[in-house]
């Protein structure tokens, strides 16, 4: 599995404001750049907080579907998936719509009724880990379903799960022109930290697009 993590935070390395709203910080070249590292991926995944906050639809635009077919020979959206440990996905989220599959990676602790209902509404629902989804197997389980690259889109408790779990293969990150402020604001990296062991990220390319810029790292092994 390829596992690529991409985001847009302002200069103070924030994801969106302390009232986790969603931000427009990416402007549309970026958002276009987005698209395309969607339509590369067979899956894009989320963390719920992300979910709640957004109500995201995690799809392609049809311009990028085209380009998916020609570059895959597959039609359509790159399958969502969601790590949503008590399964608080809303049974309205727009991720839920038949769009595309959606995963649902859940843990031990989510009852079989409350499952139940979620794959009414049009999940797959994964579990994967006693009180929290353990990420690793939830990719391996991915995997099975053929999923072979992987898009991490945030927010903050997620992407630092994936690193700490020692997931990921490259980050981008668009960082745009403004500041957000606010000690409780998520940020690219959010989860209990490192206080050893940090992961080391390589710099391969810098892009200037919109009013910001594109950093783009690989992650050493
Ligand atoms: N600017 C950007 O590119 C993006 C911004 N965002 C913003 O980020 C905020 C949401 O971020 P967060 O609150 O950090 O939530 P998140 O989206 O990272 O979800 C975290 C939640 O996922 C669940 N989870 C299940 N298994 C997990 C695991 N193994 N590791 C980590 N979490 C796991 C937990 O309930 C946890 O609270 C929103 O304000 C959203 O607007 C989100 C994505 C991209
Ligand atoms: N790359 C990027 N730039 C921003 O400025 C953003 N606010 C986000 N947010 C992410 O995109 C999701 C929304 O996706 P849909 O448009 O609904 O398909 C949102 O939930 C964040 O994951 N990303």
């Amino acid at each position: 599995m390829h596992v690529v993590v991409n985001a847009a935070m302002s200069v103070d390395g924030k994801l969106a404001s302390h009232r986790r709203e969603q931000l427009a910080i990416s402007g549309p070249e970026d958002f276009d750049r987005v698209d395309r590292i969607r339509a590369a991926a067979d899956g894009v995944i989320v963390g719920v907080g992300t979910v709640v906050a957004d109500d995201p639809h995690l799809t392609l635009d049809v311009t990028d579907r085209r380009v998916q077919r020609q570059r895959h020979g597959r039609p359509g959206n790159p399958a969502r998936v969601v790590a949503d440990s008590t399964a608080r996905t809303p049974l309205d989220a727009r991720i839920l719509d038949d769009e595309a599959t959606t995963y649902l990676l859940v843990s031990e602790q989510t009852s079989e009724e409350r499952r139940t209902k979620l794959a009414d509404a049009g999940a797959e629902v994964i579990v994967v880990g006693d009180d929290r989804v353990d990420l690793a197997a939830g990719i391996d389980r991915l995997a099975d379903e053929g999923i072979e690259r992987l898009m991490i889109e945030g927010g903050g408790e997620l992407i630092f799960s994936a690193f700490d779990a020692g997931l990921v293969d490259e980050l981008s990150v668009f960082v745009g022109s403004q500041l957000i402020g606010g000690r409780d604001a998520p940020t690219l990296a959010d989860g209990d930290g490192f206080t050893e062991e940090f992961p080391v990220l390589t710099l391969d390319d810098i892009e200037q697009l919109d009013d910001g810029v594109v950093l783009k790292y690989t992650v050493e092994a």
